[in-house]
């Protein structure tokens, strides 16, 4: 069982205007095993985020399937879709998405809401979590806000791997760090990955930092129509 591949997309065409005559992303195969890191690259405006939608289950594809571990996303109600998602996977987004006035254990304790863990264990990994990416406890009382951009990361972090989600979706979180800490943030959330046995889609303009990945997707093959895309 444990061989499933962690992502299984056949057939898939997606396009956000369903009168256009042409698909913005048209991916004949595509799988990732479990625990890949996957870096993704291509320039602006070719498809990068949107992938990344697709695979949390936020757009759909007009045709074919997209299946994490067996579950076909397209086939659940959205309110399971949901649920999945909350459970299931961890995301990071270029702008965090913290939520600048509540503090960082709120902004933690709003991701674990949908977790199976009862609240002592959740505290403790957020712990945990806090203290593998070097992020001071008393952090926790303060409005998101008043963290740095590196502190904010990392909280993103811990808030995407607080329910120990198989998969870890991430969009171009290093654009405002200069290269330094761009490797050592890079490093500190494969590690997490490593440790969590999770597999990583991590979406960068920044092609140095694809030395860190076990394996490449140039977003613009899924843009060929027809084409087999061997990765
Ligand atoms: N909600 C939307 N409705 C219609 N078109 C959209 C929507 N979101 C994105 N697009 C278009 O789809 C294309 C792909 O956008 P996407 O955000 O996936 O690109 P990207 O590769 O992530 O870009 P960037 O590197 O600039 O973040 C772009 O042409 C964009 O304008």
């Amino acid at each position: 069982m444990t061989n499933r591949p962690a992502i299984q997309i056949e057939n898939c065409q997606f396009r956000y205007h369903p009168d256009s005559d042409k698909a913005l992303l048209q991916i004949a195969h595509w799988q990732v095993e479990k625990g890949e890191t996957v870096f993704v690259y291509g320039p602006s405006g070719s498809g990068k985020s949107t992938l990344l939608n697709l695979l949390a289950g936020i757009l759909l594809p007009q045709q074919g399937s997209i299946k994490l571990d067996e579950v076909t996303l397209n086939q659940l109600s959205n309110r399971k879709r949901d649920a999945f998602r909350a459970r299931h996977i961890g995301m990071v987004f270029q702008r965090f998405n913290l939520i600048p006035y509540l503090t960082v254990a709120d902004n933690i304790k709003l991701a674990s809401h949908f977790s199976s863990h009862d609240k002592p264990y959740l505290q403790q990994r957020s712990l945990e979590l806090m203290n593998d990416l070097q992020l001071d406890i008393e952090l926790l009382e303060r409005p998101a806000s008043q963290l740095s951009v590196g502190q904010q990361q990392r909280v993103a972090i811990v808030r995407a791997l607080i329910n120990q989600p198989e998969l870890l979706i991430v969009d171009e979180p290093t654009s405002a760090l200069d290269s330094d800490a761009r490797d050592s943030f890079v490093d500190l959330l494969l590690k997490q990955v490593k440790v969590a046995g999770a597999t990583i889609i991590f979406v960068s303009h920044d092609r140095s930092l694809a030395q860190h990945f076990s394996r490449q997707l140039d977003i613009q093959s899924f843009m060929v129509a027809g084409e087999k895309h061997a990765v």
